[in-house]
């Protein structure tokens, strides 16, 4: 012991000739390389999944080339890694964990994505707390009321069609891009289901609801502070972004049109002789007493309430159906057969010329057409998709042992999903449209195949809305035009691309 006494005694005199405050940091920093060593050791400890940092792998880039870089980096590491994606260490889930995923309630897809992109919070909707009911509501309400429905949104499809298309007879007319026009398409029969039929008429409230989500995208200009700091992200998103005006026009916009009809019907809940309206408003005024506590004022809290039904709703069936439609321009053949059943449906059914054409029953025998659909959603699930946030302050070990932190974020690998010729069938690599014919596999039909609209019990409740309005807007445009390609058309080959090309609507 003697021989560390000088040592002692030296360091103990160095000591006293520091400052006080300099004793603190000096305290301060030990008890921090204490905490940090504590949990390097305990996180070092756990059995996190192995850390992919080769951005190279067999010559594949992963910023060139995500999915061959997927696929190489699960050959070589296993169907369980992490990578760093966009900045940040996330976990990638291949097909034999991504059902664990999707059922474990210690995982949220709606949290991990409202961190990134808030969108109840950038339109103002301070807690999404008092609309967690939706899912129910649809699966209620709307669902089973679709084959009621089909009628208005027909209608509207239409109306909508002689808009922007017209007759076409003799004067083809030139759509130079398919988003625009479903979108606008779309956006009028969901208000019809949303708001009913007459406001489905107001061309401010459709054209809020066309817009609303994408002005919301397009408005978010993230910075590096934020992409680097949640909380600033978050006080942006929540705080400063609900103010911009772009936001606040369209709260007044739909404000101005919603207020009085939801007043008139409040007034008319308890009156019997009253006539009453079938469209989604008004089964959520109905589901929420207008003297109750909802945080503001009633009609705020309503229109919040279509608001929350728009942003899950237009903007993701549009762009599948937007999709679709190009896969239709892109291969003819396919086309000609779509519409071959088309005609055998409705002459077997006996819809033609009726008012309702493509009944929900009509709709419901287009196997082909639901296959062709399943089959676009298939070449659209091919990347890292559905991301996951363990939501909870405990580690999740996933049946393969490896660990989950808090507040981690996992992705599912949907390119292992949809191109695994165990779970799609033959040559997974091809585009083939038929492939669900002859199978129960509907589109709608949720599986550990068929990932695009979740699993277990927070899976999309709108599908069943989201592929019958697309069949719909599908049929009705096949029915009334023949489409040629104005040029080559391009499909997106990747999930946030787009597919390109000019359609030429001449009528049949
Ligand atoms: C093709 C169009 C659509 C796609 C691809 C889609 C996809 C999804 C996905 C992936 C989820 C998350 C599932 C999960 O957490 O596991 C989801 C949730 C949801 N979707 Fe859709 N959706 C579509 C259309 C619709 C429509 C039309 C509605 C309403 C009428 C809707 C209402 C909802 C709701 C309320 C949730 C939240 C469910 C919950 O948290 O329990 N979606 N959707």
């Amino acid at each position: 012991m003697d021989k560390f006494k000088p040592f002692i005694e030296d360091s103990l005199e160095r000591i006293n000739r520091l400052s006080n405050q300099e004793k603190v940091a000096g305290v301060v920093g030990i008890a921090s390389l204490i905490v940090l060593s504590s949990y390097l050791t305990k996180s070092s400890r756990k059995n996190l999944a192995p850390l992919v940092t080769e951005t190279t792998i067999d010559g594949i880039n992963i910023d060139e080339d995500l999915r061959g870089w997927l696929h190489v980096a699960s050959q070589k590491y296993g169907n369980t890694f992490r990578a760093k994606i966009a900045g940040q260490t996330v976990t990638v889930i291949g097909k034999e964990n991504s059902r664990e995923v999707f059922l474990n309630e210690s995982f949220s897809f709606t949290k991990a994505v409202a961190d990134k992109f808030d969108v109840l919070g950038m339109f103002g909707i301070e807690s999404d707390e008092k609309y967690l009911t939706a899912p129910s509501i649809i699966t209620r309400y709307l669902t089973p009321s679709l084959t009621l429905y089909n009628k208005r949104i027909n209608n509207q499809i239409n109306l909508k069609l002689d808009e922007l298309v017209g007759p076409a007879k003799d004067e083809p007319k030139t759509i130079p891009h398919l988003f625009p026009f479903v979108l606008s398409i779309v956006a009028r029969s969901s208000t019809s289901v949303f708001a009913g039929e007459e406001l489905c008429k107001n061309e401010t409230l459709v054209n809020c609801f066309a817009t609303v989500t994408m002005d919301i995208g397009s408005n978010l200009n993230k910075n590096w502070f934020m992409d680097n700091f949640p909380m600033i992200d978050s006080f942006y998103q929540r705080t400063i972004f609900p103010r911009k005006p772009t936001i606040l026009n369209h709260r007044k916009n739909a404000k101005d049109v919603l207020t009085p009809v939801i007043e008139e019907r409040v007034r008319n809940l308890n009156n019997p002789a009253y006539d009453r309206p079938n469209d989604m408003l008004q089964v959520v005024i109905e589901n929420h007493d207008p003297k109750g506590e909802w945080g503001l004022p009633y009609t705020d809290f309503i229109i919040n309430w279509m608001f929350v039904l728009v942003f899950v709703s237009v903007h993701t069936t549009t762009e599948n159906a937007t999709h679709t439609l190009y896969y239709l321009m892109k291969y003819p053949e396919f086309r000609k057969e779509i519409i071959e059943e088309q005609k055998r449906v409705l002459a077997e059914e006996g819809t033609e010329g009726k008012p309702v054409k493509f009944t929900y029953d009509v709709v419901k025998k287009f196997v082909k057409l639901d296959s062709f659909i399943r089959e676009v959603f298939r070449m659209r699930t091919i990347e890292l998709q559905l991301q996951h946030k363990n939501i909870t302050n405990r580690d999740i070990v996933l049946s393969n042992g490896f660990v989950i932190p808090p507040k981690h974020l996992v992705f599912m690998n949907t390119w292992d999903i949809s191109r695994d010729p165990e779970l799609q069938g033959e040559d997974p690599e091809v585009f083939n449209p038929w492939r669900f014919v002859e199978s129960a596999k509907q589109a709608v039909r949720i599986g550990n195949d068929h990932i695009i609209f979740g699993l277990g019990k927070h899976a999309c409740p709108g599908r069943f809305m989201a592929v019958n309005s697309m069949k719909l807007v599908i049929s009705n445009i096949l029915d009334r035009y023949e489409l040629t390609p104005e040029s080559d058309i391009t499909l997106a080959d990747t999930v946030r691309g787009m597919p390109f090309g000019g359609v030429v609507f001449k009528a049949n």
